[in-house]
């Protein structure tokens, strides 16, 4: 639901520091509502678009020979590093001039440790290539360029375990990379973690429509993608065009009361969430539009905007949910109205390092609805676990 107009922008990256803090009329909006966190949004912002735009490029002419294999077997392309080399070279860059100079930290999910061998100079050389036309073409950082060691280093600034004391930003350089790939859906997500708290986070979402993906966003005539949201602890969420061409909107989430209503988005991918305990979920909610099913913290921010009214996500036995795959998306939803909690009930807790510390999913909806969806999956988890092992709680 986009509400308010808050100011006008063009071109994010592009502009110097000293103007996006401006609210006057030069090209980029001040995020401009007095949060103590509005230079760090506006760095955000600048990064992240930054970033996105060497996304959109190796997006375009993906090359298999782009991808390679992670230990974990996920795909990595030549993007996810230079998006954290970017983001982290901005970042750096910026606080040089920041009183937190001295303590920067940054949690993020690449290493460098594969570009460093044999096999990975060539990606090193492609991916520092990309960083250095980015900047280039962005023109607003003045005739630099980034050797290969300094793209390593970059990368390795990602380093940080986190943790409860202190400011830590927390970088997804490609949340979605399997979208990515496909060439769907997928994020760069950076948020600011100040003593466990996430207090603000900005998602560049270049794929995503400005149009609603909600059960009734088909009828929009508007074809345009590419949305940037940003929120700061006690300031709201903004949705920027990724292109900066319209007016920056502030967003609520959805205000539906009745769950028959509520159209709920989950992970495109099977293996990331059981899709057949969110059905159950849905049905015991009365919910009958069908799921909403796309990649990457891009639900958060489609969410944050009413697109849907609930956010389900329940992973397969084992994996332990990261940082940074939800720092930037759950600031985006509760500074719009919106709450983020586990399947106790709890909200999520950042302070314990690289990983959430969670009691099974993660599940956002708006104030009137987390009562009924905090029991809707708590009987179905229950259903689940009293169904013998290879049939399906949503035949129940
Ligand atoms: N088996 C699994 N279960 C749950 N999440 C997983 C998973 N394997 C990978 N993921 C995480 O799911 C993220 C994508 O989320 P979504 O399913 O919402 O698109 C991935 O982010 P990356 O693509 O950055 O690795 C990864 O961190
Ligand atoms: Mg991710």
């Amino acid at each position: 639901m986009v509400n308010e107009k808050l100011g006008q922008g063009s071109n994010l990256a592009a502009a110097p520091k000293s103007e996006m803090r401006s609210s006057g009329q030069g090209d980029v909006p001040s995020f401009g509502t007095g949060s103590s966190y509005e230079d760090d949004v506006a760095v955000a912002i600048r990064a992240v678009t930054l970033a996105s735009r060497l996304c959109q490029a190796v997006q375009r002419k993906l090359l298999s020979k782009e991808t390679q294999a992670k230990a974990d077997k996920s795909p990595v392309t030549v993007a996810d590093y230079g998006s954290q080399a970017l983001v982290s070279w901005v970042l750096q860059r910026e606080s040089l001039v920041d009183r937190a100079a001295l303590r920067f930290s940054m949690v993020a999910e690449e290493d460098s440790e594969d570009l460093r061998t044999e096999d990975g100079s060539a990606m090193l050389e492609r991916i520092t290539q990309l960083v250095n036309e980015t900047i280039a073409a962005d023109g607003s950082f003045g005739p630099v360029t980034l050797s290969k060691d300094d793209v390593l280093t970059a990368i390795d600034r990602g380093s940080s375990p986190g943790g409860p004391d202190g400011r830590h930003w927390v970088l997804d350089p490609i949340d979605g990379t399997r979208g990515f790939v496909r060439g769907d859906q997928y994020a760069v997500a950076l948020g600011l973690l100040e003593n466990g708290k996430v207090v603000a986070g900005v998602l560049g979402c270049p794929n995503l429509p400005l149009a609603s993906i909600g059960p009734n966003g088909a009828v929009s005539s508007d074809k345009s993608t590419g949305c940037l949201f940003a929120a700061s602890k006690g300031a709201g969420t903004t949705m920027h065009t990724m292109d900066g061409s319209l007016t920056a909107q502030k967003v609520h989430v959805s205000d539906v009361c009745d769950s028959k209503w509520a159209a709920f988005c989950e992970s495109y991918e099977a293996a990331h969430s059981k899709q057949d305990l969110t059905a159950n979920i849905a049905r015991i909610l009365g919910v009958s539009a069908p799921p909403i099913r796309i990649d990457s913290q891009c639900k958060y921010g489609a969410m944050a905007r009413g697109d849907a009214v609930i956010y389900l996500r329940f992973p397969h036995a084992g994996y332990r949910e990261k940082i940074w795959d939800h720092a930037a998306g759950s600031i985006v939803i509760t500074e719009a109205g919106g709450e983020v909690f586990d399947a106790a009930g709890k909200a999520l807790d950042f302070s314990k390092g690289r990983f959430l510390d969670l009691e099974h999913g993660i599940v956002a909806t708006n104030s009137h609805l987390k009562d009924a969806v905090l029991a809707a999956v708590q009987t179905a988890i229950k259903e689940e676990q009293n169904v013998p092992k290879g049939e399906s709680s949503s035949h129940l």
